[in-house]
């Protein structure tokens, strides 16, 4: 067995309180065997005036969208989409694909995430990028039917299949797959209720856009008669597994109903405000017993990927949404971005404990913005940011030693993403 002890630091411990201690791995396994007082080992992390934390888990995004990063800002979802990014997306060829999903991988070990999950197209490049980096992700194509005839929208819905049940336990196991019809206005309820049924089938979740913005919901409501999440469960969405991005607009019945059905819903505050989409009911949501994850969205919407952004934002945008100091406190965020995240995306990660993947953040806490410490998880929430991580760990592997990532040569990874990046919106342009 080889092995791997973080030393000379605190450990944030499941119930979020900190105690002083090591951590040490089986690499072999990729596990967490001890927490607390060990010795030994093959290799030695050092921790000194760092708190060991769980791996943050970026579960909603769309990772090779860094390459339209500042691209179009200031419009919302729908405008965003329909005038500058579907558009500049006509032109990703995988190569830009995998040269975007590089640059997201980097940026986020950076930050000290080590599990994502990702929607979009060209999925074996974003896998194998994956693979390379040593992080852990649940990839999917994403699937849009409208504005396609039919034989054009079964081959998008047969593409996500056949990728989600090719590249199931990839990357030595790193990568899971998942079903991904992009939403419930943008994909055809014929093609839910046939595709949904045979992922079901190949024991693939679903993951998808829900409730959004107000005009996502509206017309789903006057054409149905029905709420969006009455509507998914009604087409076989919604089940133990599953997990939809956003949620914004849900009322109290569709938050029992996630409940009941322990789907999962990724918040994604940065994207919410940034697009005005509006504030979810994360309090609600969270009191009723529904798993809440944080996810960046794409970078187009944010714009970057560092999850301690996404804490603060929850943290802040949940107490305006509840008009109470007190609602989503600073637990509640760090919870949501590790533990949360790992159960919306069905990985034993998340929590430092012996057992569970060995998936983990070391954040220097000696910095003038992180002193004094009175409470790290406060400053884990409020005060902290991806640059205040110094190694970052998953399955066992240093990804990120002393702030040098190991498995990509950065300088390559940014020239190649300009690069790919300025000659897409030429093409966009010229179309
Ligand atoms: C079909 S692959 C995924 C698809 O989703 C688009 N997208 C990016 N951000 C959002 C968002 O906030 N809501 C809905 N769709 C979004 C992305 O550009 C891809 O086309
Ligand atoms: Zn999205």
């Amino acid at each position: 067995m080889t092995t791997l002890r973080i030393a000379g630091g605190s450990v944030l411990r499941p119930d979020m309180s900190v105690s002083e201690g090591d951590v040490l791995v089986d690499q072999d396994a990729g596990e967490i065997l001890a927490v607390g007082d060990t010795d030994g080992a093959d290799e030695v992390l050092d921790a000194d005036g760092c708190l060991v934390m769980p791996g943050l888990v970026n579960a909603h995004g769309h990772a090779a969208m860094t390459l339209l990063r500042g691209y179009a800002d200031d419009k919302p979802l729908g405008a965003w989409l329909q005038e500058d990014i579907w558009p500049a997306e006509g032109e990703l060829g995988p190569e830009d694909v995998r040269a975007g999903a590089d640059l997201a991988l980097v940026e986020m070990i950076r930050s000290g995430t080590t599990a994502f999950a990702d929607m979009y197209f060209h999925v074996p490049e974003v896998a194998a990028a994956v693979d390379e980096a040593g992080v852990r992700a649940r990839l999917g194509h994403g699937v849009v039917t409208v504005g396609k005839d039919e034989e054009e929208a079964i081959a998008d819905n047969e593409e996500s299949l056949e990728v989600a049940r090719e590249f199931d336990g990839d990357a030595g196991g790193r990568i899971e797959t998942a079903y991904m019809p992009h939403s419930l206005t943008t994909v055809g309820e014929e093609y839910l209720r046939e595709f949904v049924a045979q992922a079901r089938e190949a024991d693939v979740p679903v993951h998808f856009h829900a409730n959004e913005t107000r005009d996502e919901v509206d017309p789903i409501v006057d054409e149905r008669g029905v709420r969006p999440l009455e509507y998914a469960d009604s087409v076989g969405l919604l089940e133990d597994g599953d997990f939809c991005a956003h949620g914004v607009h849900s009322d109290a019945d569709e938050i029992e109903l996630l409940a009941e059905r322990d789907a999962a819903v990724v918040h994604c505050p940065a994207s919410n405000m940034k697009l005005a989409s509006g504030m979810a009911p994360v309090q609600q949501m969270r009191e009723a017993g529904v798993t809440v994850a944080l996810g960046t969205d794409g970078a187009a919407s944010n714009n970057d990927l560092d999850l301690f952004d996404e804490m603060r934002d929850a943290a802040m945008l949940g107490k305006l949404a509840a008009d109470d100091a007190a609602a989503v406190p600073a637990e509640a965020a760090v919870e949501m971005a590790t533990a949360g995240g790992a159960d919306a995306l069905g990985f034993d990660s998340g929590r430092i404990e012996p057992g569970a993947n060995a998936d983990l953040a070391v954040v220097d806490f000696t910095a003038p913005h992180l002193t004094p410490v009175h409470d790290h998880v406060s400053h884990l929430a409020y005060a902290a940011t991806g640059s205040d991580v110094r190694h970052t760990i998953c399955d066992g592997s240093v990804l990120m030693r002393d702030r040098d990532v190991l498995a990509f040569d950065e300088a390559r990874v940014r020239e190649r993403a300009q690069q790919r990046a300025a000659a897409v919106a030429e093409r966009a342009r010229d179309v």
